[in-house]
């Protein structure tokens, strides 16, 4: 069936378009994600300039409370919940209109002591993260797109980190983990999100075993976040970067790039600058390329708030963004792999099916085919449509159109 609405639509220009003016959230709307988005954190919104860019939906349709919603800033002594600055963080996330990606819920890093230096049996730690994990997400239900449930449970070489829930619990607390997350808000996506996923390799067969064990046990989990704490020149290629997504979206997840940031040895130099615009440019091209890649989110968007040089010692520049709010190359390559700064054709019959579509994208630094991930769903006409066609799942619409996966 031909839907007539959708020709009109893009003709009329009142779907998102690929033009040089877009910004990142914009642009990548408009190629079929759900979102481009930043990592923000409490102390910078008092930043007025800072806050500006980052409320800009243009470029940001999403945000991540950067530490506000983990176990230390979330339940400091057992069974005292806080959730002042994370609120802080989603209650923005709601008045700009931008997605809450949620992290996190069961992570061995900035564990209260309690938990972390705790007597435990496999009994009291189960009801203590089953009761962290309940209080938390029933306190955000309705407010995240997805929860980061268990964060950084591998070693590099695939196997189970020695955190204080595996050497307790056993692997099982992750599907526990997962369940407990289900019960709480049936509606949020939850992701197993790590580091050293994002190429093929030991550690991203780990978390696809991650996804088929919470899987065996029946609980739910619909995605991964693949952190992506990158370095200029050793940035995984987009091959690579595409065939490892596919591994995973091949489980029947879907995928997101969480915590993306390319640091570099400083000082920074034109040529380590273009550098970092290519790599990031590739990373977000497998996203796209994915059909089940939903978004990216940076690590935050300048360098002023990045947490790498207090990380890595004699690294850093790794934002889009510099120091003073100035956009880097990345801006553009990351424009680029979403067909920003170049000229866009989809043929009107590719658009007007209830599938997805399939883009061909002309950028200014040459071709590329790309899969586009929204489809007009229903309904005729100006009026649009919500409902999806058989065998997708709307995951966003508005007055206008549906964006069905
Ligand atoms: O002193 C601490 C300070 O060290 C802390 O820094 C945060 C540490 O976590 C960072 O986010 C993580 C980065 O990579 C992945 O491993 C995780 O998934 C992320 O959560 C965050 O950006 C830093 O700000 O902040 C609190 C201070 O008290």
């Amino acid at each position: 069936m031909v839907h007539l609405s959708a020709i009109a639509l893009a003709l009329a220009g009142v779907l998102p378009q690929l033009t040089q003016a877009a910004g990142l959230n914009t642009a990548a709307v408009a190629k079929g994600l759900l979102y481009f988005g930043s990592a923000t954190d409490n102390p910078e919104l008092t930043d007025s300039a800072y806050l500006t860019q980052l409320s800009n939906r243009d470029d940001f349709g999403q945000i991540t409370p950067g530490n506000s919603q983990k176990w230390d800033a979330t339940e400091p002594t057992q069974n005292t919940f806080s959730f002042t600055k994370g609120d802080v963080i989603a209650d923005l996330a709601s008045t700009n209109g931008q997605k809450l990606r949620c992290h996190n819920l069961v992570w061995h890093s900035q564990l209260p002591s309690w938990v972390s230096s705790g007597t435990w049996t496999n009994a009291t730690l189960i009801a203590a993260m089953k009761n962290h994990i309940t209080n938390v997400v029933t306190h955000y239900k309705g407010k995240c797109y997805a929860w980061d449930v268990v964060n950084e449970a591998l070693n590099e070489d695939g196997s189970y980190r020695s955190s204080i829930f595996y050497t307790t619990i056993g692997e099982a607390y992750l599907p526990i983990a997962f369940a407990a997350a289900a019960a709480a808000d049936p509606s949020v996506k939850l992701y197993y999100n790590d580091y050293n996923i994002e190429s093929p390799g030991s550690k991203s067969t780990g978390a696809q075993k991650i996804v088929k064990l919470v899987q065996s046990y029946g609980a739910k989990i619909d995605g991964v976040g693949l952190q992506a704490h990158f370095i200029v020149g050793s940035t995984p290629s987009k091959s690579a970067q595409t065939t490892n997504l596919a591994a995973f979206t091949a489980l029947g997840v879907e995928v997101a790039y969480t915590e993306l940031d390319i640091r570099m040895t400083l000082p920074s130099t034109a040529a380590l600058l273009a550098q970092q615009s290519t790599d990031y440019q590739d990373t977000v091209a497998a996203c796209v390329a994915n059909a089940k890649c939903v978004g990216v989110t940076i690590w935050d968007y300048t360098d002023k708030y990045s947490w790498v040089p207090s990380t890595f010692s004699g690294q850093g520049a790794a934002c889009p963004w510099d120091d003073n709010l100035v956009k880097k190359p990345a801006y553009t390559g990351i424009l680029n792999a979403l067909g920003g700064s170049g000229s866009s054709t989809t043929t009107a019959t590719t658009l007007a099916t209830t599938t997805k579509a399939t883009t061909t994208t002309t950028a200014s630094s040459g071709s590329s085919t790309g899969v586009a991930h929204w489809g007009q769903c229903g309904g005729s006409g100006w009026t649009g449509g919500t409902t999806c066609a058989s065998g997708y799942t709307c995951t966003y619409s508005n007055a206008w159109y549906s964006q069905c996966l």
